[in-house]
């Protein structure tokens, strides 16, 4: 395993990512109120922000401070309950049942939860029992609309790039071969700094997400940090406004793009002496649906990167790897990519 040389970024300035305040419109707000001037203008945003540093973030109206914070009181909750009954959320697929013991990430606990997107509200019902048999209403219903706004949102900018793509033929294409699945975190507070091993601080190694565009909404507890592009040495801390969601990019849709987007390398360090509660929207392709770059991103000064490939082949690929490059040795067609077997604890 290796952690980056700049893994003690405190002294760095944090780095500005762009900020989008999406207010209380989605698309067709947008264009009704003024015939889609707007609408065009924050999808060549969102677009630029994508190719240049593979995340932003935004805040929107449709999550209210209610809603946000019945969120995070639920999680406290959650991560509160006993071993025994946090362990009972188990799941064939990888990375799904409850994680609370890692030796590589040991402040981190996780769960994830497969929906079907857009409706969520079967998959918050199933999670909530099996945690608490005898009902938790108020959380069942935040993590149900929780989760519903943020696949709503994720789709919002997933219409965003096509729509800026000239690509708009393929919205429902896309919406029906897209899945998503919510993965909540609590990072627990490491030891007293100046920690012994230089692992410690280190919440969630740096990974790309492999999917196709992840929301992450946090407590009020700082610590993402992300690789800007074309700079493989430097970790910066990015601060998420209080109230705001940040949008990543992952590998899926950096291959479907032919490289245009980037996916951008990120992970967690802790410096806090707070726990920090996180909520990621993970959209995906279905897990047979094939990803191809469309025809216009592909032409001879931009030769195709990667191969057709289903998510699930790549998904299995990276899962028996750990490979940090995964995407480039899978389905990569320029020769020599730069393979390198740092260790990865996969995440989505
Ligand atoms: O918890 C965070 O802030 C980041 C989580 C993340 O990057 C992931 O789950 O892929
Ligand atoms: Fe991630």
């Amino acid at each position: 395993m290796v952690v980056p040389a700049a893994a003690n970024g405190a002294d760095q300035k944090p780095y500005e990512i762009p900020f989008f305040d999406f207010g209380a419109a989605g698309e067709e707000e947008m264009i009704a109120a003024d015939g889609g001037a707007r609408w065009r203008e924050v999808c060549e945003k969102v677009r630029e922000a994508c190719e240049t540093h593979g995340c932003f973030c935004f805040t929107t109206d449709k999550v209210t401070a209610k809603l946000r914070e019945g969120m995070a009181e639920g999680l406290r909750q959650l991560f509160d309950l006993p071993v025994e009954t946090k362990e009972r959320h188990v799941s064939p697929k990888p990375y799904r049942s409850y994680l609370g013991k890692n030796d590589v990430v040991p402040y981190l606990e996780s769960f994830g939860i497969d929906e079907q997107a857009p409706d969520v509200d079967d998959a918050a019902e199933a999670f909530t029992a099996v945690m608490w048999p005898q009902g938790n209403p108020e959380f069942r219903e935040a993590l149900s609309e929780m989760s519903a706004k943020m696949v709503e949102l994720n789709l919002l900018i997933m219409k965003m790039l096509l729509t800026s793509y000239n690509l708009d033929d393929a919205t429902s294409h896309v919406a029906d071969t897209t899945a998503s699945y919510l993965r909540l975190m609590k990072y627990k507070v490491p030891p007293a700094p100046p920690a012994a091993d230089h692992y410690a601080g280190i919440g969630l190694l740096a990974h790309t997400d492999k999917n196709t565009v992840t929301i992450l909404g946090q407590n009020d507890v700082q610590g993402l940090e992300i690789q800007p592009k074309d700079d493989n040495d430097s970790w910066v801390p990015v601060v998420i406004p209080e109230g705001a969601f940040v949008a990543i990019v992952g590998d899926a849709l950096k291959a479907w793009s032919n490289g245009m987007v980037h996916s951008v390398r990120h992970r967690v360090v802790l410096r806090g002496e707070k726990e920090r509660y996180t909520w990621g929207s993970f959209l995906m392709p279905k897990d047979d649906s094939t990803i191809e770059a469309p025809e216009k991103f592909v032409d001879k000064e931009h030769p195709l990167l990667y191969r057709g490939f289903t998510y699930a082949e790549f998904l299995s690929y990276f899962v028996s790897t750990l490979k940090d490059d995964a995407l480039d040795v899978f389905a990569g067609l320029s020769t020599s990519p730069d393979v390198d077997d740092r260790d990865q604890l996969a995440v989505n």
